[in-house]
Parts: structure tokens; C-alpha cells; sequence
């Protein structure tokens, strides 16, 4: 090749750069793992057991091929918008909306008298009611989704949000106050930084789910989910609304559109309070006896202690080694950490429909989730 023809491998990655498929520079790393196996690492009231591990992944492993789990089971649930009904860009919204509030849900009451939504003929709790009640203001004609409502004072006052959240009980949805700041704060930096779209959002992302995850995390407060661990400086990140968001995309789009993200095997295991139960049920996550003592007594756990601390990031840990492990002994099987989580919480509700909870879940109230 003479002096001045260029590489047509450069080229050909010069192009790529042009049109933002690849970052020169490499994608970042959102710091989930690095944190939670630090806190592994020191944990003294929560531990792994790798046996129990080794055989949740076989077990897991076996029920995902036969259920033939994969992304498209996302939009499946009832519940989910159907993007080609909804548009693609009203799909984002919805589950950037759905993510800002997605945390809280659990209620000492009785079944009968818990927070529950009624839609579609049906009494949707936990989870589920945060969707049906998001669906049910759309069907009502409430822009509940639309950014610029979020940051209309008259129109979205608390009691319209308690009229969105409204319950078929006489309990209230938990922290209904903190959800409306939530709303405003991303109402605010939304129309600041990102032309009151969350497409412009995943935009500035490039294609990266943890440069995505990064941006959520640095631009908005109520999705900065760090903690400091017992005075070590660094604070620990577990970013759980941020990167289930991105999950949420990814397996809403399939990975494709707005879902498309290189690096979506960075995202891991989002530590809420149903995973880490499911994963005490399998034998998997130990808790000393103190720890043990206080969850079956349904105590509060305080947000941002050790304890807590110890059980969401001993859960991300876990979940990490259940996926090495089915990667392991099957490879090129593209099982990672996000279908492993979605299909762990799948089968918590299940269990609990069918009244098979045997430990409870710890009760820890937050907005981080
Ligand atoms: N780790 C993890 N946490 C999840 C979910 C989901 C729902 N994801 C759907 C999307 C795909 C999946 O197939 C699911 O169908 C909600 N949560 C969290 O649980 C808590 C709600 O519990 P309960 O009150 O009992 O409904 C609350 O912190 C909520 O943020 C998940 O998938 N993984």
C-alpha cells in the first residue's frame, strides 16, 4: 500500500466513530462490582454459601432454557407498554416514569387491605401497581409520563399524584411525597440538560449502559444511589433504579433502538428486597443470627447501615457468581446478569402468589428501592 492510502481498517473505524457506534476511548464502568465485592469482602453478618450457588446456577440454568427466558418476556407481562401501540418515544417515557418511582412497595397491612390498585378488572399490588397506575393516568388522560407536567406546580400538586396513585384500599401508596420531588427534580433536569426528552438522555449515552447509568447517576439526585460503607471512603454504588432502566430499555427494545447498548453485560443484578429474599430461600445468602433475628421479625432496617449495605451488595455479588458459574458450564449461552435478576424476581412473586414465602423480606424504606 503506498504512503498515502489510508488503513481501510482505520477507516473503518474512523467511520465507526463518526456515526457514535464506538467510543475511541474505552466505555466506562459504572464501579457496581468493584463496590459490592468490597463490601463482600468485609461483610460480617452476610455471607455466600458457593454450594448453594453452584446449584442455583444449574437450577436456574435449567428453568430459563425450558421457560426459553429471554428479553421479549419483558414486554409479555399485561402490564408493560406494548411499544408498537404506544409509539416508541412514549415507551421511553413510560419507562424512564415507571424507574424514577419504581422502589417501595411493601406494606405491613394484610393482604386484603394493603396499598393495591384496581385496573383493567384486576388488583394489582407492589410492583404492579405502580404500572397499572401509571397506565390507568394515561388511559385518564393525566400526562403522568410527560416531563412537563412534572414541573407544573398547579397541575401536579400531591393530591393529583394521590389521585394518579390512588388505592382501592384505604392505604396509601408509601411516600407518595417523595415520588412528586423525584418527578419535579427530573422534571427540572430534564428541561435543563436534555430538551424535556429521556430520548435525548439515552442519546448522550452513546450506546454505553453504564455510560448511561453514569449520566442518571451524576444528573440526577433521587437516581444517585451510593452509600458509604462502615467510614470507607469511597462511597459503595449500587445504582439500582439507574440500572434497571437501562435493563428495562434493553429488554423492552430487545436490544435494539432505543434498547440497543454494547455493553449491556456490565449491568448487574439490581439489589432491591425481593432478589436478596429469593436468594435466602435457595441457601445462597446467609445472614448471622442478629441479622436473621430482626427480618423474620419484619423489623425496620435502617437505609444506608451496615446491615442493609451487607444484604444489597452481598446480593449483587452472589447474582455475579451465579452468572460466572452458567457461564462456566455452558458457554456462549448469552445469560447475564439482568435476565438472571429479572427471572429471580419472576419467580419470588410466584412464590409469594402461592404463599410459599418462607423467610420474609427485609423492610427497609427508601427511594432507592
Ligand atoms: N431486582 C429486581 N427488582 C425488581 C424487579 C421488578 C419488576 N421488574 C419486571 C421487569 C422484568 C421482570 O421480569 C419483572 O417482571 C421490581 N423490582 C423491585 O422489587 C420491589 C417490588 O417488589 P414487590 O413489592 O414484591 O412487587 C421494588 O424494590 C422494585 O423496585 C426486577 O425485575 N428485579
Amino acid at each position: 500500500m503506498s504512503d498515502d492510502e489510508a488503513d481501510p481498517e482505520l477507516l473503518a473505524l474512523l467511520r465507526q466513530h463518526l456515526q457514535g457506534k464506538l467510543t475511541l476511548a474505552d466505555d466506562p464502568e459504572t464501579g457496581v462490582l468493584e463496590g459490592a465485592e468490597y463490601v463482600y469482602d468485609n461483610a460480617t453478618d452476610v455471607a455466600l454459601d458457593m454450594r448453594s450457588c453452584k446449584n442455583a446456577a444449574a437450577a436456574i440454568y435449567e428453568q430459563m432454557q425450558r421457560k426459553q427466558y429471554k428479553p421479549a418476556a419483558w414486554s409479555a407481562h399485561e402490564l408493560h407498554p406494548d411499544r408498537a401501540a404506544l409509539g416508541e418515544q412514549a415507551t421511553v417515557a413510560f419507562i424512564f416514569t415507571m424507574d424514577l418511582l419504581n422502589f417501595s412497595f411493601w406494606s405491613e397491612r394484610s393482604e386484603a387491605d394493603r396499598f393495591a390498585v384496581e385496573y383493567r378488572g384486576k388488583r394489582w399490588t407492589g410492583y404492579w401497581s405502580l404500572v397499572a397506575a401509571l397506565r390507568r393516568a394515561l388511559d385518564e388522560g393525566i400526562p403522568i409520563t410527560d416531563s412537563h407536567f412534572w414541573q407544573d406546580e398547579e397541575a401536579c400538586t400531591l393530591d393529583a399524584l394521590k389521585q394518579v396513585f390512588r388505592s382501592c384500599t384505604d392505604e396509601e401508596m408509601p411516600l407518595l411525597a417523595e415520588r412528586l420531588a423525584c418527578l419535579r427534580e427530573a422534571g427540572q433536569v430534564l428541561y435543563q440538560k436534555y430538551q424535556c426528552n429521556p430520548v435525548n438522555l439515552i442519546e448522550a449515552a452513546n450506546g454505553s449502559a453504564a455510560g448511561l447509568v453514569n449520566l442518571l447517576a451524576r444528573d440526577f439526585s433521587c437516581f444517585r444511589d451510593e452509600h458509604v460503607f462502615e467510614g470507607r471512603r469511597k462511597p459503595v454504588r449500587f445504582l439500582k433504579r439507574a440500572q434497571i432502566l437501562v435493563a428495562d430499555l434493553w429488554a423492552c427494545f430487545e436490544g435494539e433502538g432505543y434498547g440497543e447498548f454494547r455493553d449491556i453485560d456490565k449491568i448487574t443484578m439490581f439489589a432491591d428486597y425481593r432478589v436478596p429474599q429469593i436468594l435466602n430461600s435457595m441457601g445462597c445468602l446467609i445472614y448471622s443470627p442478629p441479622l436473621e433475628t430482626a427480618i423474620r421479625a419484619k423489623r425496620e432496617i435502617p437505609s444506608g447501615g451496615s446491615w442493609e449495605l451487607q444484604l444489597r451488595a452481598c446480593s449483587i455479588w452472589c447474582v455475579e457468581l451465579i452468572r460466572r458459574e452458567i457461564a462456566k458450564a455452558h458457554p456462549g449461552t448469552h445469560i447475564n446478569a439482568i435476565l438472571i435478576d429479572f427471572f429471580l424476581y419472576d419467580t419470588m412473586k410466584e412464590m409469594e402468589a402461592a404463599g410459599k414465602e418462607t423467610v420474609p423480606h427485609h423492610r427497609t424504606r427508601s427511594i432507592w428501592y
